[in-house]
């Protein structure tokens, strides 16, 4: 098993609150990776470092063991990470196809090059009815995505994200407001994306859902790693210990 992301002593301040204290740990390449933590307890806060969407205090990122440049990283993509946050930022008036290449849409190549900025529907459906596939998801890349049920919206979502082919994909709370079915599927999508040799990190507050797609979980609390767990040789007890804070005793 290879390493893919390591983090180095990762601390972020906000003023007084210390949101993260020292975190280390490594993610291994194709595993599906759990952020577990109370609420406060620094998930949502390491997981928009690793985007790069906040800078952090000190520390440091590396990516298949070449270290991540934080002063300048604002492009995640470019890492080959994609995140899939909370509120899904899907514009509901638009189509399928339309949501996967948001802000990525494939323009015409018309006499004028690409300065008439038509975008090119077709290859975009054509693009998306591939994803979709791939994904084994049952969507019509035309279809509205404004009446679709709240699965449906999540499983788009993570087809946007996937539409950059990355290696590494961050879910925050993906299945937090859908149905028992709704989640199951999403739990599926996520086993087919470890599959296909997809990295997850995974956020979420349901230990059940977190014992049945995850290798392993790292347990924050407080903004410290009380420590990263093989999800085979750990009780949902001992489990919620550590997110108390209560260091694991060794087996
Ligand atoms: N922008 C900010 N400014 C000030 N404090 C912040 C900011 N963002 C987070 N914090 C604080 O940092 C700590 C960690 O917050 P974070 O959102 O990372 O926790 P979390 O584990 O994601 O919690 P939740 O499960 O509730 O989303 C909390 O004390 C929070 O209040």
């Amino acid at each position: 098993m290879s390493e893919i992301i390591r983090v180095d002593n990762l601390s972020k301040q906000f003023g007084q609150v210390q949101a993260l204290e020292d975190v280390s740990f490594s993610i291994n390449e194709n595993e599906v990776f759990a952020l577990l933590g109370d609420n406060g307890a620094g998930k949502s806060t390491l997981i928009k470092i690793l985007s790069g969407v906040l800078q952090r205090t000190s520390g440091e990122i590396y990516i298949h063991g070449e270290q991540v440049d934080l002063e300048d990283y604002n492009d995640a993509e470019e890492m080959g990470i994609e995140t899939v946050y909370q509120d899904l930022a899907i514009a509901p008036n638009r189509t399928v196809a339309e949501n996967i290449y948001l802000g990525d849409e494939i323009l015409l190549e018309g006499p004028l090059g690409r300065l008439l900025n038509f975008v090119d529907d077709d290859r975009m459906e054509a693009g998306s009815r591939e994803l979709l596939s791939r994904l084994e998801l049952d969507l019509n890349p035309r279809s509205e995505v404004k009446n679709f049920s709240g699965g449906e919206q999540q499983s788009v979502a993570i087809a946007r994200a996937l539409q950059s082919d990355p290696e590494i994909v961050i879910m925050d709370e993906p299945t937090s407001a859908l149905s028992i079915e709704a989640t199951r599927r999403i739990l599926e999508l996520i086993k087919r994306l470890r599959d296909q040799g997809v990295t997850i990190i995974l956020i979420s507050h349901n230990l059940e859902n977190i014992f049945e797609v995850a290798d392993r979980a790292a347990v924050l609390a407080s903004g410290r790693l009380i420590g990263v767990e093989d999800l085979e040789g750990v009780t949902d007890d001992e489990l919620v210990g550590m997110m108390m804070g209560r260091e694991r005793r060794s087996s």
